[in-house]
């Protein structure tokens, strides 16, 4: 490349950031104020105050100063963080049809991943994807996986015995097992799974491309033009480098599904139902709906299996820190299921403490602390305030599970929050589920007629997390498996006393998570070994 050709581009840069600023900043207009924020400067408007590390926290201490709805602007783009549960549900939930868009993510178009429907705006495409995605996922047809969580859940437990150092890769792979039986009908390899390898490749490049501030190609998207050469186009490197490994999770399972209903290998899985299901209506699988299939497939294991790892981590932490909620988990299995067996689904309503753990698992780690944004499509008002069409919309999720109104000492893992009355009277604390699975419920007025199956089927669950109940049986099968026959403690150091366990949480990421850490796990008993043993 010339000199003269490098400048040409770094000039043709400029004019196109001043021009795109320029018209972001048109119709300023005479109407409502904005919600509040720092001071903007010129062009890079809020970009130097937006907080670079802990962003959950930071954000949340921000809002001390200028309240639960806060303002940025970042070259021209507006940009909403919410900050209170209620903020959320008025914007997200109460005005889904109008928020429950997705911002453009540059990276995902340049790395061909925008097959994935997570990634896409509220257009028919996605409402075809979450419709087929939220039939297999939705309550009424999860328990036919149930045999599958029970399944990998023994084999897990089994593992543990002989490799209890092993517990976060052993219960990521219990999930990632569990999401490829269930959606393709395929029995991962316990160790080197050629499709569980693809499917992390695929994990962590949405994570790295979700990365809150990482790209500024997302503020400024025509910057995907420039040549991968060009002074700070590593997006473009990282792009290219990511690009071939995009579509494989999103191809090779569904193929091999495929294979096997040609051999009549059929099995009851997401993939499998679909395709007989278009086959008894048109007689052949048409082209749409292969693609609609391959990409709601293709985005279980992405969006499940690391998130509900995340959460089993937070999960063992807990354990570790809070012996006394272990104890009492410990009791109430051992009156209700015995030692004779391990637990079940259906012991679920017997056991209200164990539940009450994993509602605070859930709600103690933010496994996902800002959310995935939305974005605003037409312009609004909230509370006196306007809410400019093309908003991003970031709930802090994290800052919801610190609000101490609704749950005090809230950095403290105390289950009994969701067995007792709260202070106020109104009953338990809220169910994290509300916010930790993200916003977009659609509340219709009692003046609309709607029926049950329009609000489940069609599409108007708008984007909270379809795969929520899913995960909270794969939750609640592990950690009521996990404390019925082992004790999970502190290590011991070499003076033979417990080492205490603090990890740092990592909070810069998409996905939250603590650093790894050590923890000691025995069977609580001979018996108990000889019933993990014993579990087919
Ligand atoms: C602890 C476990 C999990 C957590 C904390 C979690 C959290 C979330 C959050 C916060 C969102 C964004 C919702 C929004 O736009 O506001 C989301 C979306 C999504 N989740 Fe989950 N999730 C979990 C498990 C799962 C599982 C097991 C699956 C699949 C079986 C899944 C599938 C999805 C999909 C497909 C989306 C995108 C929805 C859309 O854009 O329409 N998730 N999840």
């Amino acid at each position: 490349m010339s000199s003269s050709t490098a400048w040409t581009a770094a000039f043709a840069v400029i004019v196109i950031t001043a021009g795109t600023i320029l018209w972001r900043y048109r119709d300023g207009g005479n109407r409502l104020p904005l919600p509040p924020g720092p001071t903007r400067l010129p062009i890079i408007g809020n970009l130097l105050n937006l907080p670079r590390k802990q962003l959950g926290p930071a954000l949340r201490d921000m809002g001390k100063q200028y309240g639960d709805v806060m303002y940025f602007d970042l070259f021209g783009q507006p940009m909403i963080v919410l900050n209170s549960y209620d903020a959320a549900v008025d914007l997200l939930d109460t005005r889904s049809l109008n928020t429950s868009d997705r911002p453009r993510i540059v990276m995902a178009e340049l790395c061909g991943l925008m097959w994935q429907f997570g990634f896409l705006g509220y257009t028919q495409k996605w409402r075809q994807r979450r419709r087929v995605f939220h039939q297999t996922f939705q309550p009424s047809a999860i328990p036919k996986f149930r045999p599958i969580h029970v399944r990998e859940c023994h084999r897990y437990l089994r593992k543990l015995l002989d490799t209890p150092e092993r517990f976060l890769t052993l219960a990521r792979h219990e999930f990632g097992a569990t999401i490829m039986d269930a959606v393709y009908g395929i029995k991962v390899l316990d160790n080197d799974d050629p499709y569980l390898k693809m499917a992390e490749k695929d994990t962590e490049i949405f994570s790295e491309i979700f990365m809150p501030g990482r790209y500024l190609v997302e503020l400024l998207p025509f910057l995907k033009h420039v040549p991968a050469w060009f002074p700070g186009a590593k997006f473009k490197r990282d792009a290219a480098l990511w690009e071939p490994h995009a579509s494989s999770v999103r191809h090779v399972p569904y193929n091999a599904t495929l294979e096997a209903i040609a051999r009549g290998d059929t099995c009851g899985s997401m993939v499998a139902s679909l395709v007989d299901q278009a086959m008894q209506k048109e007689e052949r699988l048409s082209p749409s709906d292969d693609a609609c299939f391959r990409d709601a497939a293709g985005l279980a294991y992405v969006t499940g299996a690391d998130t509900t790892t995340h959460s089993m981590q937070a999960f063992f932490l807990a354990m570790v820190q809070y012996p006394e909620a272990q104890k009492k988990a410990q009791e109430e299995l051992d009156a209700v299921i015995g030692l004779d067996r391990l637990p079940e689904f259906t012991d679920r309503d017997s056991l209200p403490y164990v539940n009450a753990v994993v509602k605070e698992v859930t709600r103690w780690h933010t496994v996902v602390p800002l959310g995935l944004w939305h974005r605003a499509v037409n312009e609004d008002q909230w509370n006196g305030y306007r809410i400019p069409a093309g908003s991003i919309i970031m709930p802090n999720q994290w800052a919801m599970s610190r609000d101490p109104k609704a749950y005090p000492a809230p950095d403290r893992f105390l289950p009994e929050r969701f067995l007792e009355a709260s202070e106020d009277g109104t009953g338990t604390a809220r169910d994290p589920e509300k916010f930790q699975f993200g916003f977009g419920r659609r509340h219709v007025p009692s003046s609309v007629q709607c029926s049950r199956r329009d609000l489940v089927t069609d599409g108007l669950y708008h984007r909270i997390c379809p795969g929520r109940h899913f995960s909270n049986d794969a939750l609640f099968m592990t950690v009521a498996s996990l404390l019925h026959v082992f004790n999970i403690e502190a290590p011991l150091g070499e003076d033979g006393r417990p080492v205490p366990v603090a990890p740092a949480i990592a909070l810069d990421s998409f996905l939250s998570h603590p650093e790894p850490f050590q923890c000691k796990i025995t069977p609580r008993s001979d018996r108990a070994a000889a019933l993990i043993r014993s579990a087919s």
